[in-house]
């Protein structure tokens, strides 16, 4: 199949090349050409991107898909209250049909706001993978393990499986990686085996770092260590390609513990803000050369999976941590919603910008708005004004998912159906 997307307004993303208006050619699931015009062919199928912008499908780089089953249920409260109390024991209802709706619904609204990729932790991960390989959207899933028990075993074993049996599934669309969940949940031991399986398997790993003050205080009265220094110790940033999720407590020697780390930080903006967290140094890890990708977290604390949010989020945090308008410019943030992140993924060779030979993950939006016109700067009409609902078509792997705000693969009325019986029955009593 071959589809020709004609005269669109063009971000590729590709160092500092500015917007064109241009034509893209998708065969199969990659892009083959982009030029000012493209020959037709009888066989493409022709979008008209006339008042739209193209542009790489955004890349959120944490999440936790099926909390959206969770949102709004439990807002407005302290980080580990809300995990310990309200989470855990809700999750610990769900069932694997559960996780598999609440999954769909989470990727429903991140196909509709124009993210074509996702990196998410969870439980039941079987079920996510069937929802990601029936949905079309690109993941790299991860079993998060917490180590406070003894389980003999189990959650290794369901981690172990996840990578064994999903990687490279779904035409390619399925990654996967290990999951520790968080310094305050993973004692050294297992943490030390978990980096050593993820090293030899050569899997990438996903944890939560320094998300609160609470946690920082809660490993230095444990360790007398930083979170950041905890996993050093660990030896997490020798070999292993690893994904922090927030970095929001890391002091100056933290950000240097860091530098030269394969992977990077994915920075959750909103959720760091509606829980009150604090200000991440996504600036000075920047300059240090850390990568620096955009995620949500879970809607069960962001509420939203909307990037475009975070992406408002994260220049606004940046100029005020700094009194400086300058900062986190719109050129910037968006590279690090699609390119960083997609580094985060480990998919920066097939995502994240619109070139030749690239996977063809991208999105069209729709101009003709009042809050979108006229257009002044695309860069910063995106960073400061466009929103998810303004997303028109997004594609994923050649594949339309999305055309004209409808979506193609997932049937919504049966998707609200389950998920609001579902939803009722988890929470009850919580
Ligand atoms: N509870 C599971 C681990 C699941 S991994 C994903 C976990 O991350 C939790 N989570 C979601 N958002 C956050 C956050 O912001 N910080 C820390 N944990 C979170 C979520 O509730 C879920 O339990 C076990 O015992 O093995
Ligand atoms: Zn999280």
């Amino acid at each position: 199949m071959s589809i020709l997307i004609q005269q669109a307004t063009i971000l590729t993303m590709q160092e500092a090349e500015a917007p064109f208006t241009g034509d893209i050619r998708i065969e199969g699931n990659q892009i083959v050409q982009i030029a000012s015009h493209i020959m037709p062919q009888p066989e493409d199928e022709a979008i008209d991107g006339r008042n739209k912008i193209a542009m790489p499908g955004l890349v959120n780089a944490h999440q936790h898909s099926p909390m959206s089953l969770l949102r709004g249920f439990s807002d407005d409260l302290k980080l580990m209250d809300w995990l310990e109390h309200k989470m855990l024991p809700a999750e610990a209802r769900m069932t694997p049909e559960d996780i598999y709706w609440g999954a769909k619904l989470g990727i429903a609204e991140m196909i509709r706001s124009g993210t074509t990729a996702f990196a998410d932790m969870y439980i039941h991960m079987n079920e996510i993978a069937e929802a990601v390989t029936e949905t079309g959207i690109r993941a790299s899933l991860t079993r998060g393990m917490v180590f406070m028990e003894d389980d003999g075993g189990r959650r290794l074993q369901e981690a172990i499986d996840l990578v064994q049996r999903w990687s490279g599934k779904a035409n390619g669309r399925i990654t996967t990686m290990y999951g520790p969940h968080s310094p305050y949940t993973c004692p050294m031991e297992p943490l030390r085996e978990v980096i050593a399986m993820a090293v030899q398997d050569d899997i990438p790993l996903h944890i939560h770092l320094a998300e609160t003050k609470e946690e920082v205080e809660k490993i230095h009265s444990r360790y007398g260590m930083t979170p950041t220094e905890y996993l050093e110790e660990a030896g997490m940033f020798e070999r292993a390609h690893v994904l922090l999720a927030h970095g929001v407590h890391l002091n100056p020697e933290d950000v240097s513990r860091l530098k030269g780390m394969r992977g990077g930080v994915a920075h959750n903006p909103v959720s760091n803000l509606k829980l009150g967290c604090g200000i991440a140094p996504v600036e000075a890890m920047i300059a240090e050369g850390i990568t620096v990708g955009i995620g949500t977290d879970g809607a069960g604390s962001a509420t939203t999976l909307d990037m475009f949010e975070e992406i408002k989020a994260a220049c606004w945090l940046q100029k005020l941590d700094y009194g400086d308008p300058t900062r986190l410019p719109a050129r910037q943030v968006i590279d690090l919603a699609t390119r960083g992140s997609a580094k985060l993924l480990s998919l920066q060779h097939e995502v994240g910008v619109l070139a030749p030979g690239y996977k063809a993950d991208l999105i069209l939006i729709d101009l003709a708005k009042p809050h979108l016109q006229p257009i002044h700067n695309v860069e910063s009409l995106l960073a400061y004004s466009v929103n998810g609902a303004d997303v028109h078509t997004t594609i994923v792997n050649g594949q339309i998912l999305m055309q004209d705000r409808k979506l193609l693969t997932i049937d919504e009325d049966e998707l609200y159906r389950e998920v609001s019986t579902r939803a009722r029955r988890i929470v009850e009593g919580i």
